[in-house]
């Protein structure tokens, strides 16, 4: 993939919130002029509490400015393997910060959680194939598919460089077919979950990271150090999606981090 991503970073999280609705809702317009549809994958963490201060922000008025939530399909880049209404899970997490909250006039979102029936198995295997089952209704109705493309995948960075569930070091990294993958030894817990994988993230159209702290500013530098190359997770996005990637960061976290495409919204 050729290009760099592009890297922004804000002074406030007032500010990167500011930003990242004027571009979530850029990806929402796109794909509603090409599809009728905006289909997009949200990971958990910090994330959703960002996603809902940029989103239920009051609109300017234009149509270009207002989420249309009753177009939105909304699926986890990654989720725990406990049931929906667990406090690790990344469905009530969303669903408490943003879509709990979102107004009567602006629609519903669809939301696509991981099958309740299935989160006590041993094997987050079987929740995994029945995740993709999901993601091919969606995606693959019409034609066979290779991979799903998003049009739009939400990332955090964990402060080891793990994005989604894929953490550093593991097999998980060299999936080139699976399109959900089972987790059982996380070393973030909880221990069991699922994952979208790299060809799919890589697949979207537009991904975006929100890193904020200076807690993420060592790993950021690694991330970004283009002359050693990284292997860690979130690097590897970057490398698979290039100039498709943007990074929503604070002053903090990239406190230091060379790089040579930042840029300004
Ligand atoms: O469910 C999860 O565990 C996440 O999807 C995970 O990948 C998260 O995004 C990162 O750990 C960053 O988390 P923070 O944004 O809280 O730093």
């Amino acid at each position: 993939m050729a290009g760099h991503p592009n890297l922004y970073s804000f002074p406030t999280s007032d500010a990167l919130a500011a930003q990242l609705r004027g571009y979530v809702l850029r990806c929402q317009n796109s794909a509603l002029s090409r599809h009728g549809t905006f289909r997009l994958a949200v990971s958990g963490g910090s994330l959703p509490t960002v996603l809902a201060k940029a989103l239920l922000a009051p609109s300017n008025g234009s149509p270009e400015d207002t989420p249309q939530f009753s177009k939105w399909h909304i699926f986890f880049a990654d989720e725990r393997a406990v049931p929906l209404d667990h406090e690790d899970s990344n469905y009530r997490l969303l669903n408490d910060e943003l879509v709990s909250k979102i107004p009567a006039d602006l629609g519903s979102p669809v939301v696509h959680p991981v099958d309740e029936k299935h989160v006590g198995d041993d094997d987050p295997q079987e929740l995994a194939d029945l995740y993709r089952e999901d993601l091919m209704r969606e995606f693959a109705a019409k034609d066979s598919v290779k991979l799903p493309i998003f049009d739009l995948i939400l990332l955090g960075c964990g402060p080891d460089g793990h994005t989604c569930s894929l953490f550093p070091g593991h097999a998980l990294l060299r999936e080139k077919d699976a399109w959900v993958a089972a987790e059982t030894n996380s070393p973030k817990p909880p221990p069991k979950r699922i994952t979208l994988t790299l060809p799919v993230v890589t697949h979207a159209v537009s991904i975006a990271f929100v890193a904020t702290g200076a807690g993420k500013k060592e790993i950021m530098k690694q991330i970004f150090d283009l002359e050693e190359g990284s292997s860690l997770p979130s690097a590897l996005v970057n490398q698979g999606a290039g100039e498709k990637v943007s990074w929503f960061t604070d002053h903090p976290a990239v406190d230091g981090v060379t790089f040579p495409r930042r840029g300004s919204l």
